[in-house]
């Protein structure tokens, strides 16, 4: 049968893209990308930037999540810390899917690769960013993509996980007519997108093992990025 989006569908979806939209990292710190040396402490530090400004935007895209704000507060911040990573993950896959502006995504990967992050996480990283590169995600699938890792019920010391599913589920049912309607031609689409969540989990993995190498090498991370990441 026709799949067609409701108003209330379309009333959501424009939401989550102007939200998505409204907050990007400045300028100022991207453009940063192209300027700093290349040394391994001046890419870390720069890459604790980006990541510390990436936190700022993720917390104000989340704020206006339709429903978000109503959740219990503590469960607020538990969706936040347990997302933050994976969202991250997202948003930054897109600088290589979608080639942005002048070259950064040459000097965003040479910097990851210089920045004392071990060979075993280097290559399931650049695999994840290969792999949603080759799916082509329009935006409003990466902003509802986004917004449906945030809204995961099952992370830890969330309390009313149900409260979590009925704001994830009506996210999940718009992304999958979205697909059928914006790639016909390939019907197991939605279903690739959903598996880009599983391999976001197994990152999240990866990640705490590169977030103690780093402090091993008495790495310094920002107050924000300790806080969310329950480091120092
Ligand atoms: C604290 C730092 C060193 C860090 O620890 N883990 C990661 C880490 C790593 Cl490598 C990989 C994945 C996730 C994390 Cl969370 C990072 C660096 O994290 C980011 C790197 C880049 C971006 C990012 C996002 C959007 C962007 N747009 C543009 C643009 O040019 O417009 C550049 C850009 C960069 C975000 C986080």
């Amino acid at each position: 049968e026709k799949v067609a989006i409701t108003k209330e569908q379309d009333a959501l979806l424009k939401l989550i893209v102007e939200a998505y939209n409204k907050h990007q990292i400045p300028q100022d710190v991207t453009k940063k990308l192209l300027q700093e040396q290349y040394s391994t402490e001046e890419n870390f530090l720069l890459l604790t930037e980006i990541a510390t400004s990436q936190v700022q935007v993720l917390v104000e895209f989340t704020k206006n999540i339709p429903g978000f704000l109503s959740l219990d507060h503590e469960d607020q911040i538990a969706l936040l810390k347990g997302s933050a990573v994976e969202a991250m993950f997202l948003r930054s896959a897109q600088v290589f899917s979608r080639k942005m502006p002048k070259g950064h995504t040459v000097v965003l990967e040479e910097r990851i690769r210089k920045s004392g992050i071990s060979e075993e996480f280097i290559t399931p990283l650049f695999n994840f960013y290969k792999s949603v590169g080759e799916l082509h995600m329009v935006l409003e699938e990466q902003a509802l993509l986004t917004a449906i890792t945030i809204l995961t019920p099952d992370r830890p010391y969330v309390k009313d996980q149900q409260a979590v599913e009925r704001l994830q589920e009506p996210m999940v049912e718009l992304l999958k007519k979205l697909c059928v309607l914006q790639h016909p031609q390939e019907p197991q689409y939605f279903a690739r997108l959903l598996g880009r969540l599983t391999e976001l989990r197994t990152l999240n993995h990866y990640h705490a093992e590169m977030l103690t190498s780093w402090r091993v090498n008495d790495h310094k991370f920002t107050p924000l990025l300790c806080e969310i990441w329950d480091v120092q």
